[in-house]
């Protein structure tokens, strides 16, 4: 028998425990759902998060069905294409049990949609709104382009210019000059004369000059694709800066494929579609686009962009992206697009050979007054090889290094640097490097992959590679969706799943499968 004061003693246990256990664990409606977009918060980018996830309400809940509201119909059609199943994941994880999700619109607002050849993807009403407040708004609408609304060919005169009246062509005041490139998105340090031409890149450079000297008149539109850190921005910004040197007037309009979906769902949410539009479409006489693969999938964005395409294709108006892929090897692009983007010319950039990268060295080593022997230049050139960037990197923090250690930048010093940066390169756990030893191991290659063969052969190890991927890196489902060619999160979602259960299971296969994976990865 247990002593009365014994069993009072377990009855407090109970209590504290219970009170405990209901105050911590979180049971409202709100915070369920304050929970659940904690962990939102977690699974995606912050970019991601605030644009898509931080207004999202929960209205209601019957059961384990949660009325969630969004602000409009676009962003309504977005998550429920995108996130339906990463909200119902951290719904899942907050409160232990299936869910079931529905999404409503706060207003009846319908932004997509509707849209004529030339006219756009969407269609914004702002027609109710009165003409004078529209004016009124139009000045601070016009956003990023500043840029006197000219067409390429028939330049106004010039005292239809302000201050850019007394602008010599021949001779521009190099600050003013350099203002105006940065407005206009373009890296000033990014010119023709600071990229060095070799057998790798001969090509492309070429196409570059004929169509900064002559837009919209040569090749267009000029889609230049190749591996990273080549120097493709780089180009794509020298027919920029060309462009305006040799034209003043010339609006040109410069921004990542990231930025440009940034800016229309700004516009979007802001409803200033027309803005947006006149930007793009009527105030731009050179469009430059980097990494074009960015809206893989996102066919909101890919919608506007093709109207965006038509619209200054058809009047003239130059257009140059960047890809890291051939228009017919991206992922997730619609055919019209990638069809358009081989109607000019497709120039590919390659891997500088030796004597361009020592070129490169002893160019970007003069420019930042750092003291470069040809000795060393050689070393760094043959111990760095496919990456332009990282070759820049090293000759910098070798600088850094040598000025900081009060020291002269010997040979001894960058092998140290060399030799460290092998170690850091082979112990870095990151997506790409997990997809390179899955595919080492399997027999296929990183392509396969990052594509859409499903054979049990391939779909396998993807797998595999997708669940490294998620437990090893700090990358976000979408993210990493990405980094597996343009996939939808969801489906890095579900392999993750998949595996984790497994695993969690205790499934002998399963587990030796890993374990010889991570002894690979993490050595
Ligand atoms: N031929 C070259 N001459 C001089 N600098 C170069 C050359 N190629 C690349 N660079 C330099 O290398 C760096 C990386 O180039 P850039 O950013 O243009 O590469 P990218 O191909 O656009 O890379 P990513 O695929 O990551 O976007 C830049 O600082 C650029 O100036």
């Amino acid at each position: 028998m247990i002593s009365v004061a014994r069993a009072r003693y377990v009855a407090l246990v109970l209590l504290v425990f219970t009170v405990l256990f209901v105050s911590y664990w979180p049971s409202s409606m709100s915070e369920i759902w304050q929970a659940a977009l904690c962990d939102l918060k977690e699974k995606t980018s912050s970019h991601n998060y605030e644009s898509w996830f931080q207004n999202i309400k929960c209205r209601r809940r019957e059961g384990r069905q949660f009325f969630l509201e969004v602000r409009d119909e676009f962003q309504k059609a977005w998550v429920e294409e995108n996130y339906l199943d990463l909200i119902e994941d951290s719904l899942v994880t907050v409160t232990g049990a299936s869910v079931e999700i529905t999404l409503d619109a706060e207003s009846t607002y319908a932004s997509k949609a509707q849209h004529d050849d030339v006219g756009g993807a969407f269609q914004i009403d702002v027609e109710d709104e009165p003409v004078a407040a529209r004016m009124a708004r139009m000045p601070e609408e016009m956003g990023r382009v500043q840029m006197p609304a000219m067409s390429w060919d028939a330049p106004a005169a010039p005292e239809a210019f302000g201050d850019l009246a007394d602008f010599d062509a021949t001779q521009p005041a190099p600050k003013a000059f350099e203002e105006r490139l940065v407005e206009a998105g373009l890296n000033p340090r990014h010119d023709f004369e600071e990229f060095v031409v070799g057998g790798s890149n001969q090509f492309v450079h070429a196409a570059c000059s004929a169509v900064a000297e002559n837009p919209g008149k040569s090749y267009n539109p000029l889609f230049i694709f190749g591996g990273v850190g080549l120097g493709k921005t780089h180009l794509l910004h020298a027919v920029g800066i060309e462009a305006m040197k040799a034209n003043p007037q010339a609006r040109v309009v410069t921004m990542s494929a990231e930025e440009f979906m940034n800016e229309l769902i700004t516009s979007l949410r802001q409803k200033k579609m027309n803005a947006f539009r006149t930007q793009f479409r009527n105030n731009c006489d050179v469009l430059l686009i980097d990494d074009i693969q960015f809206i893989a999938g996102k066919d909101s964005t890919q919608e506007e962009f093709f109207h965006t395409f038509n619209a200054l294709y058809h009047s003239g108006k130059q257009i140059v992206v960047t890809s890291d892929k051939l228009p017919r090897d991206l992922p997730g692009i619609e055919e019209r697009l990638r069809s358009r983007f081989s109607w000019g010319l497709c120039a590919d950039i390659q891997p500088p050979e030796m004597e361009t990268r020592i070129a490169i060295l002893e160019k970007k080593a003069e420019a930042d007054g750092i003291e470069l022997s040809k000795e060393m230049a050689i070393l760094l050139a043959s111990s760095i090889r496919s990456n332009v960037r990282e070759l820049e990197g090293t000759l910098i923090r070798l600088g850094a290094q040598a000025s900081l250690l009060g020291q002269p930048m010997s040979m001894e010093l960058a092998r140290q640097m060399l030799d460290r940066m092998d170690i850091d390169q082979r112990n870095q756990v990151n997506t790409p490097r997990i997809i390179e030893v899955v595919a080492r191991e399997y027999g296929i290659s990183p392509v396969d992959i990052r594509g859409k063969r499903r054979t049990r052969a391939i779909s396998k190890p993807r797998q595999y590679a997708m669940y490294l991927a998620r437990k090893h890196t700090d990358d976000s489902y979408p993210r990493l969706g990405d980094e597996f060619g343009g996939k939808d999160h969801t489906t890095v979602l579900a392999a993750f799943k998949k595996i984790d259960e497994l695993i969690e299971a205790k499934d002998p296969e399963m587990c030796s499968i890993i374990d010889r994976l991570e002894n690979l990865l993490l050595g």
